[in-house]
């Protein structure tokens, strides 16, 4: 089969930001001077580096499409009660168009109770299981779209993917990631197989597949040879594998084993570089169809 083409993520994000870019500028001529600007709120509790990574990388964004930025930092301890606080108090910001809550949150707070509290019209992550919920429901659409399923479904999108009539695999079922992509891609009539820890023979379901997202977070899970010749692997995982000789002591990887699938398949997303940067850009998007809509130019 040859070499896969590789699906750049990073490029196409950055194409993302460039098009936001000038749909602010745009923005900000059609609503003249005092025009508010897209705002988006962040909000980080306890200090992963990962977390504050991913948090820096939001703001860096905002600052280069021109939208305005707002982050509370708040202590490991913090009590759901003011955690719930932040979040109310951004709610009822007019400035802000786009509420987030950095994930994971630490063990004592109740995850479920915070993602409910984001005001669904601000809830750019997508996380409220009323946005959720409307992606299981033929003739309802969310109001947000989660950003990484969003992402994946844009990267097959922008690289040409027809998904119509195709056969996908999607492993993993997690709220956040593999259960929203099958939705999406069901929603644009793939017929969609969910491969999750208990189901027999995935081996066999992904060699049927034309188009395979893995998103189950395990280092290297698929084979080169569960991949169908000529399919799409688009690789959600994110997984640390030690590596002495890397200046942060490991490296990353997906769930696919890379230089195998892409003997095989026809494209491929990369770990790093493929899914990982859309996450940010369609928190962008999302912001920004969010803010349009509050200053009624949508
Ligand atoms: N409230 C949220 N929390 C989390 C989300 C989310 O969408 N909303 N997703 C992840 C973290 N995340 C954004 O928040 C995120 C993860 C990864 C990337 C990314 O660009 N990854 C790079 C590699 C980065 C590295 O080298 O470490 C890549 O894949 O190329 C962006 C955003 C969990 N929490």
């Amino acid at each position: 089969m040859g070499k896969a083409d590789v699906i750049d993520g990073k490029a196409i994000a950055q194409d993302i930001r460039n098009e936001i870019k000038e749909e602010v500028a745009k923005l900000k001529e059609h609503k003249g001077k005092e025009s508010p600007v897209p705002g988006l709120a962040v909000v980080l509790v306890g200090a992963r580096k990962d977390s504050e990574t991913y948090v820096r990388n939001k703001r860096k964004n905002c600052e280069e499409v021109g939208y305005e930025s707002f982050q509370t930092d708040l202590p490991e301890e913090v009590s759901q009660e003011d955690l719930l606080k932040v979040v109310a108090d951004y709610n009822a910001d007019e400035r802000v168009h786009g509420v987030l809550v950095q994930l994971p949150l630490p063990k004592h707070i109740n995850e479920r109770e915070v993602l409910d509290a984001v005001s669904l019209d601000k809830d750019v992550d997508g996380f409220h299981p009323h946005n959720i919920g409307s992606l299981a429901l033929r003739g309802r659409s969310p109001k947000f779209v989660s950003c990484t399923p969003k992402g994946v479904m844009e990267l097959l999108k922008r690289t040409g993917v027809k998904i119509s009539g195709k056969r996908a695999a999607v492993i993993g079922r997690s709220n956040i990631v593999g259960m929203p992509v099958a939705l999406l891609l069901q929603a644009e009539d793939a017929t969609v197989t969910v491969i999750h820890s208990r189901t027999p023979e995935p081996e066999a379901i992904c060699k049927e597949a034309d188009i395979l997202v893995a998103a189950i977070g395990r280092a290297e899970f698929v084979p080169g040879s569960w991949i169908k010749p000529g399919a799409v692997v688009i690789d959600v995982g994110m997984n640390d594998v030690e590596d002495a000789s890397k200046k942060r002591g490991y490296r990353l990887v997906g769930d696919v084993k890379y230089a195998e699938a892409s003997e095989t398949a026809s494209a491929i997303t990369p770990v790093p570089g493929g899914v990982g940067p859309m996450t940010i850009a369609m928190l962008l998007q999302n912001t920004l169809e969010s803010a349009k809509k509050s200053f009624g130019c949508s």
